[in-house]
């Protein structure tokens, strides 16, 4: 087991990112206590100096109104706390920070896949109306208990997650002199790597979650191998050890009352243009590129009501 410690750079996936993380660290995003001078904006670069201001904007208007979204309630839950239990206003901006950065384009981005990977896939469409029909007739929300019993649901999520993880590679810092035994693809050699303590790593996400010894048929999107017993060590989207992500638990949620709701009353499709056979309609779907998440592109898809 090798130790790897999060470099203090740990959301950086992107220069931005990095640069939105520096800001913030003074904001007690996640824990860090280092605030020094958070009105001042010496130290940022004038357009995060904004998102600061859009942010702070966004306290004060939603506090104001009456909506019936996470935000608001964060906001009337640290209201409803007293002097004592309440957060400050800098730790309020942290906590905006933390969901609009690690929570928002991360779950965004895994749903646009998810609806295109069942646009073109759909026998996995039907797999899964037909379990939601069985399990939600009409189309409520799940409620969190009831979650497990989605399992075509969550094997699509996985499935799309395994294949296009918004996060490509995590950054990890060696925190003690270990060796590494690194194995051929083919598995019949193997060599001892010495790693020393303070070495940079990557963690390469595409890589393992590609590879043929962990997964059959890689290229291939099989929500199937997520039913019954898989590999857990070789399915890190949300990375793990104790920095894993926090919100995993309310990604999966949100993610299966979204994907139960929709499909439920609209069949996900994309129309085939003239002479396009199934592979370069795939291609031209799925093309992705890095910004600060793996993103997708922008393809319209047309959700038709199922009552029509
Ligand atoms: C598809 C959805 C998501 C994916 C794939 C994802 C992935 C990740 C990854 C790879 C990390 C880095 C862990 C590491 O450094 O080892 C991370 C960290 C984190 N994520 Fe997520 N995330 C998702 C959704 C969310 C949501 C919805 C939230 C909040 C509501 C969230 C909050 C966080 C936080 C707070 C951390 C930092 C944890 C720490 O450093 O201790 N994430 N996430």
């Amino acid at each position: 087991m090798v130790k790897l410690a999060t470099p203090t750079c740990a959301r950086r996936v992107s220069k931005r990112a990095w640069e939105i993380q520096n800001a913030f660290d003074e904001l007690d995003v996640c824990g860090f206590e280092s605030f020094t001078s958070w009105e001042s904006k010496d130290h940022m670069s004038a357009d995060i100096y904004h998102e600061q201001e859009y942010m702070l904007e966004m306290v004060q208007t939603r506090e104001k109104s009456d909506k019936a979204d996470l935000f608001s309630s964060l906001l009337k839950e640290n209201s409803a706390g007293g002097e004592k239990a309440a957060l400050s206003v800098r730790e309020m901006v942290g906590n905006i920070f933390v969901l609009l950065v690690a929570g928002h384009e991360t779950a965004a981005h895994t749903l646009c896949f998810t609806f295109l990977l069942l646009a073109l896939h759909q026998e996995e469409q039907e797999k899964l109306f037909q379990q939601v029909e069985g399990l939600l007739p009409g189309g409520r929300a799940p409620t969190y208990e009831e979650m497990p019993l989605f399992t075509q649901a969550m094997a699509i999520y996985y499935e799309t997650l395994r294949m296009y993880p918004p996060v490509t590679w995590i950054p990890k810092v060696c925190a003690e002199d270990t060796v590494l035994t690194a194995t051929s693809a083919d598995g019949t050699r193997t060599e001892q790597v010495p790693v020393h303590a303070g070495t940079n790593i990557t963690v390469d996400v595409v890589g393992l979650h590609y590879n043929p010894r962990y997964w059959e048929e890689p290229s291939e999107f099989k929500p199937s191998r997520f039913i019954g017993e898989w590999n857990k060590d070789a399915f890190i989207p949300f990375s793990t050890g104790s920095h894993a992500c926090l919100g995993r638990k309310f990604f999966e949620y949100e993610a299966i009352a979204i994907l139960a709701m929709l499909i439920s009353k609209y069949q996900i499709e994309i129309p085939t243009k003239d002479g396009e056979t199934f592979e370069q309609k795939k291609a031209r779907v799925l093309a992705t590129t890095t910004a600060i998440t793996l993103t997708p592109g922008h393809i319209p898809v047309t959700f038709r009501r199922r009552d029509s």
